[in-house]
C-alpha cells in the first residue's frame, strides 16, 4: 500500500476504482476490492495522522485540534452562522473535514476537543430491519449482523475490569476481526459509574442496569467498551479503527491500493453530458487551488461523509436544478434528494459540583480523556412515564402528515409521501418497537459530575448545499436540529432527568451544587426555559447521516439499494449519508456493516 501527498501517482492515471474519502466507510471498502487484486486509489482531503499520538494514544483525544477536524459552519434557515462549527470527520486520522470519526484514516466529522469515534455497540434488528422496510431489498439484520461481527476484534474485560464495571454478552461479539473493542484499563470511574448505575433505573423507571449495550431488543444501561486495546508495552489504551485495522496493519499490505492524501475531490467526471457514466474524478489541494484528474475504468465511490458526499455530487452537477443554477453549476441529473434530509443528533449537557471529600478520588472524578464511561438508552415509557407516552405516541402517529409537510415546506424533504415514509418509519421504532429515544451518558470530570444527551432518534430535518461552484469553498449546512416539536420535547425532558439524577438519593452524599451547570435552569425552571438553554448550547453529536439517502427515487432517494446514484452509471455513494435515519447506537458498527456490504455489491458487478 502506498500511502502518500505526492499527487503524481494519480494525474491522468487510470485505476480499477477510485474511492473518495479515505474514512471509516471509504478504507473499509477499498481494503475489499484490493484485496480482490483491483486497483484502487483512495483520495483523502484530510493528512495521514498514522503516528501523530493524538491519534494513536486514545486518551490523548482532546490534543487533535488541527489534525482531524474540519470545522464546517453551520447556519440557521435565515443564513445566520450558529454558535458551533461541526465536527466533520477527519477520518481517524487524517484532518477532521474528511476523516470519519472512526476510525480511518480520517472521520467523519466533529469537533476535536471530543476526539475521535471510539464507543462501540450494536444497533437493533428492529432497526436495521427497517432500512429495508424502506424499499431497500436486501438490507436487514440478516445480510448486516455479519459484518458487524465480522469487523469486530473484541477482548472480553478480565476480572480486575469486571470488577470496576464491565460486563458483556459474549454472543454479541466478533473475535476475529480488525478493529479493536475492549474496555479501557483501568475502568474508569469505576465508583461513580456504580452511582449511575443506581440512579439510573430511578430517573427512567421500568429502564434496567444490563451486561452489554449490545445485547437489547430495545432498551439498556451498561458500561460503555470503545474501539481501543490496551498495549503492554506503551500502557498507553490505544486507538483501533479502520485506518489501523484495515489500511496501516501489516497484514493488510496491498500491492494494488494507493492512498494520496491532502487532496480534496472536486467532482466526478462523465464520459459525457449525454452519457452520464463516471469516469474520472477532478482534484487538487486547496493551499494552490490547482485542479487535476484521475482516471477509473470500473468506477468511482463517493465515500466523503454525510457532510461533503453531496456537495461532490452538485458540483458534479447531481442534484436539485434550481440549487445547482444559483450555484453556477450545469445540471446534469436533476435530484433533488441530493443534500436534504441530513441529520443528527443535537448534545448538550448539565453538571453537578462534587462534594470537597471526593475531590480527589479518582474512583469517581478523574481527567482521563475517555468519554462515555456509561451509557443509558431509554424509551419514551421510560422517559416520560407510561401514560404521557402513550399520549405522545398517539400524537406521534397522528402527525405524520404534518410533520411531512412541514420538511418539504423547509426544504428538508423532497416530497410529502418520501418524508412521510421516513417519519413513519423512524416513529414506528420508537412506538412499535419502543426502541430509545435518548441517550444519556454518565460521565465526569475533576470536580464535576455530568450528564450528556440526546435525542436518539430526531425527527428534526436539515439539508447541506453548495452556493458556489468554487470547489474548495465550504457548504453551506442548516443542520436545524429540533425544529421538530418531538425532540424538543425529549430534550426538554432528558434534560430535566439530569437534574433528577444529580438530586437523587445515590449521588446525595457526593455532590456539592446538583445545579452547578447550567445554574440559571433551576429546580423551577419552566419548559421553555430549559428549551431556550438546550438551543443555545446543544450542538450535532457527530452522528450526520441522511444527506444522500437510500431511498426509492420517487421518494427524495440519491441511491439505490445497490448504492448506484440514480441517473447515473458507475457512480456509487457508500458512507452515513445513504442512511434515511438515525440508528440508536454511535453509527460505526452499523457503517462498518453496510460499507462491507457494498464492497460485496461492488465486486458483484466487478
Ligand atoms: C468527533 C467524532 C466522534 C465520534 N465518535 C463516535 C463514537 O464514539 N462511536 C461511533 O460509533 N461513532 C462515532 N462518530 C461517528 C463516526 O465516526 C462516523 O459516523 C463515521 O466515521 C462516518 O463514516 P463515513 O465513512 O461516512 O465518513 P468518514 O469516516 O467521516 O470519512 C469521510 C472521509 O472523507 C474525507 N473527505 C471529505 N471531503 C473530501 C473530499 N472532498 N475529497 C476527499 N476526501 C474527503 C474526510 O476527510 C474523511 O476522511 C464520531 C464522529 C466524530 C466526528
Amino acid at each position: 500500500t502506498i500511502i502518500t501527498t505526492d499527487r503524481s501517482v494519480a494525474v491522468n492515471q487510470t485505476f480499477d476504482y477510485i474511492i473518495v474519502g479515505g474514512g471509516l466507510s471509504g478504507i473499509t471498502v477499498a481494503n475489499k476490492l484490493s484485496g480482490e487484486g483491483y486497483s484502487v486509489l483512495i483520495i483523502e482531503a484530510g493528512p495521514d495522522a498514522q503516528d501523530v499520538p493524538a491519534v494513536l494514544n486514545a486518551e490523548e483525544r482532546g490534543n487533535l485540534n488541527g489534525y482531524c477536524n474540519w470545522q464546517y459552519p453551520a447556519f440557521d434557515e435565515s443564513g445566520s452562522q450558529l454558535s458551533w462549527s461541526i465536527d466533520s470527520g477527519v477520518g481517524d486520522d487524517i484532518d477532521r473535514a474528511s476523516l470519519g470519526a472512526n476510525g480511518s484514516f480520517a472521520s467523519d466529522g466533529r469537533h476535536a476537543s471530543e476526539g475521535l469515534p471510539q464507543v462501540w455497540f450494536r444497533p437493533t434488528k428492529a432497526e436495521l430491519d427497517t432500512l429495508q422496510a424502506l424499499g431497500n431489498p436486501g438490507w436487514n439484520w440478516d445480510t448486516l449482523e455479519p459484518y458487524i461481527d465480522a469487523i469486530e476484534r473484541f477482548t472480553p474485560p478480565d476480572e480486575v475490569q469486571i470488577s470496576q464495571g464491565a460486563a458483556y454478552d459474549p454472543s454479541v461479539h466478533g473475535y476475529n476481526g480488525p478493529v479493536n473493542v475492549s474496555f479501557p484499563t483501568p475502568m474508569r470511574i469505576p465508583q461513580a459509574q456504580k452511582l449511575y448505575k443506581k440512579a439510573v433505573p430511578i430517573i427512567f423507571p421500568g429502564l434496567t442496569v444490563g451486561n452489554d449495550l449490545s445485547s437489547r431488543t430495545s432498551t439498556v444501561s451498561a458500561s460503555t467498551s470503545w474501539t481501543i486495546w490496551y498495549n503492554p508495552e506503551t500502557q498507553k489504551n490505544t486507538r483501533s479503527s479502520a485506518a489501523y485495522g484495515l489500511l496501516y496493519a501489516s497484514g493488510q499490505q496491498r500491492d494494488t491500493l494507493t492512498v494520496l492524501a491532502e487532496h480534496a475531490v472536486a467532482k466526478v467526471l462523465f464520459k459525457s453530458d449525454r452519457d452520464l457514466t463516471a469516469s474520472g474524478v477532478q482534484f487538487g489541494n486547496a493551499s494552490d487551488g490547482v485542479l487535476f484528474e484521475a482516471y477509473a475504468s470500473k468506477e468511482i465511490i463517493l465515500a466523503a461523509g454525510s457532510l461533503a458526499t453531496a456537495p461532490i455530487l452538485e458540483r458534479s452537477g447531481i442534484g436539485s436544478s434550481s440549487i445547482l443554477n444559483k450555484a453556477g453549476v450545469k445540471t446534469l441529473v436533476d435530484l433533488p434528494g441530493v443534500g436534504r434530509n441530513l441529520n443528527d443528533q443535537p448534545g448538550t449537557g448539565t453538571s453537578a459540583l462534587v462534594a470537597d471529600s471526593f475531590q480527589n478520588d479518582t474512583s469517581i472524578v478523574d481527567g482521563r480523556n475517555l468519554f462515555a464511561p456509561i451509557i443509558s438508552l431509554a424509551n419514551t415509557d421510560q422517559l416520560f412515564g407510561t401514560s404521557n407516552s402513550w399520549q405522545i405516541s398517539n400524537d406521534l402517529l397522528r402527525d405524520l402528515n404534518s410533520r411531512a409537510n412541514a420538511l418539504v415546506k423547509a426544504g428538508a424533504a423532497v416530497n410529502a409521501a418520501g418524508a412521510r415514509a421516513v417519519i413513519a418509519a423512524a416513529t414506528n421504532l420508537i412506538v412499535s418497537n419502543k426502541l430509545p429515544v435518548v441517550e444519556f451518558v454518565g460521565e465526569s470530570y475533576p470536580s464535576v459530575f455530568t450528564a450528556v444527551f440526546w435525542p436518539l432518534m430526531p425527527l428534526s430535518r436539515g439539508y447541506i448545499h453548495i452556493n458556489t461552484s468554487n470547489p474548495f469553498a465550504t457548504p453551506v449546512i442548516t443542520p436545524r436540529l429540533l425544529s421538530d416539536s418531538f425532540d424538543q420535547k425529549v430534550a426538554v425532558a432528558v434534560a430535566r432527568k439530569s437534574r433528577d439524577a444529580f438530586t437523587s438519593a445515590p449521588f446525595q452524599q457526593y455532590v456539592a451544587d446538583a445545579y452547578l451547570d447550567p445554574s440559571d435552569v433551576g429546580p423551577n425552571a419552566t419548559d421553555a426555559q430549559y428549551l431556550d438553554w438546550y438551543r443555545q448550547t446543544s450542538y450535532g453529536a457527530s452522528h450526520w447521516i441522511g444527506s444522500t439517502s437510500m431511498l426509492p427515487r420517487e421518494w427524495g432517494g440519491v441511491v439505490d439499494s445497490h448504492l448506484r446514484v440514480y441517473g447515473t452509471k458507475r457512480l456509487r455513494v457508500v458512507d452515513a449519508g445513504i442512511l434515511p435515519f438515525q440508528l440508536t447506537t454511535h453509527s460505526m458498527s452499523a457503517l462498518y456493516a453496510t460499507s462491507q456490504r457494498a464492497a460485496d455489491l461492488i465486486l458483484d458487478d466487478a
